[in-house]
């Protein structure tokens, strides 16, 4: 009983209106968790989603999360899929891109046992090609935050630990996402919604807050960029340091500052897109949800050739370890260490 009035007071405090409706969901779930999905920008929850219980915000040895973990079952069912959501920038949208807790919002994920993260970013777009509402599933990451997250769990005195980082999505769980492409595209719609996905698509992350200049932007596209977020890194580095296989859904909200005749992006622009977004957001997330319940893909069952890669990437005898650092670890891999 206190731990319900626990989750109200908490639902309350975060004015987090699905909740308010929902306020007799459990504050506990004992059963298994099968995937992650983490929502951003105009994306506090998925409508095809039904929650079944409502963790306050989850404590874990790295902070706080940055919204309370809904579990959920897909509406009208009553599979034992379920689905652990967390809001990127709080359910008021409070945390800037710089002080996300984006490894506390990983480690609960990995706590929970989730066997795959799924990701909505929303993004600029740098080439003509991929307009404002449409998606990409992107394969590669240029890294051009200021050093100023942390972005490892790997990187404190007494722990030494290098993942590989060179394919830094999960292909398996992109292909999977791929497959139910027609689920954003709109025939009748004067200008239908493309999914796009070939495995150079490139995501720059930037520090932000401010967008990027013109010449920034431009030079981004030669890098070879196509979309930008503030948020990539370091999710996937801490989602490949989970050992889970990731995958972000890139939701086009604009045309970013490389275009001459245009107006740079302002954040105007951005949430002119978000509902439509939301909307196919929503489509793909249930098509693969539905999916993923009828038969979890092998690459969740396997981990995508991730699993044991953490114990051979940690140079630091296990004897030297401080307790505080095996407790982390163990957190993380309660089998491992
Ligand atoms: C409001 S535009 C900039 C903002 O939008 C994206 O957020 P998210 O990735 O959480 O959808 C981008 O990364 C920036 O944080
Ligand atoms: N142009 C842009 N730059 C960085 N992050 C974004 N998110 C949405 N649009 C963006």
């Amino acid at each position: 009983m206190n731990r319900i009035k626990n989750t109200i007071a908490v639902a309350k405090r975060l004015k987090l209106s699905s909740i308010m409706t929902n306020s007799e969901l459990p504050s506990i779930f004992n059963g298994t968790v099968d995937l992650g999905i983490i929502g951003g920008t105009g994306l506090y929850n998925l409508d095809c989603l039904e929650p079944i219980a409502l963790l306050p915000p989850m404590v874990t040895p790295w902070g706080i999360t940055s919204s309370p973990v809904t579990i959920s079952q897909f509406v009208g069912t009553n599979s034992h899929f379920h689905v652990a959501f967390i809001a990127r920038h709080g359910v008021n949208h409070e945390y800037p891109p710089t002080r996300v807790p984006f490894r506390a919002n990983m480690a609960a994920l990995k706590n929970l046992n989730c066997k795959a993260v799924l990701s909505f970013s929303a993004v600029g777009s740098l080439q003509a090609h991929i307009k404002p509402r449409d998606f990409v599933l992107p394969q590669q990451i240029i890294d051009r935050t200021k050093g100023i997250r942390h972005s490892s769990y790997l990187n404190d005195e007494g722990l030494v630990g290098h993942v590989g980082f060179g394919q830094p999505f999960s292909e398996k769980f992109a292909e999977y996402i791929y497959q139910f492409k027609d689920a954003i595209t709109n025939p009748e719609s004067e200008e239908p919604c493309h999914l796009h996905y070939d495995k150079d698509m490139t995501v720059v992350c930037m520090e932000g807050p401010q967008f990027s200049t013109r010449a920034e932007s431009k030079m981004y596209r030669m890098f070879g960029g196509h979309v930008i977020n503030m948020s990539v890194i370091p999710e996937a580095k801490l989602a490949r340091e989970c050992e889970l296989p990731y995958q972000m859904v890139c939701m086009s909200t604009d045309y970013d500052a490389w275009r001459d005749e245009a107006e740079p992006v302002t954040v105007e622009t951005v949430i002119g897109n978000l509902t439509n977004n939301g909307r196919n957001a929503n489509l793909l997330a249930s098509k693969i949800i539905v999916s993923m319940a009828k038969e979890i893909p092998e690459f969740m069952h396997s981990g995508d050739g991730l699993r044991g890669s953490i114990k051979k990437s940690i140079s630091t005898k296990p004897e030297a370890m401080s307790k505080d650092t095996l407790e982390k670890l163990r957190y993380l891999f309660p089998d491992y260490w």
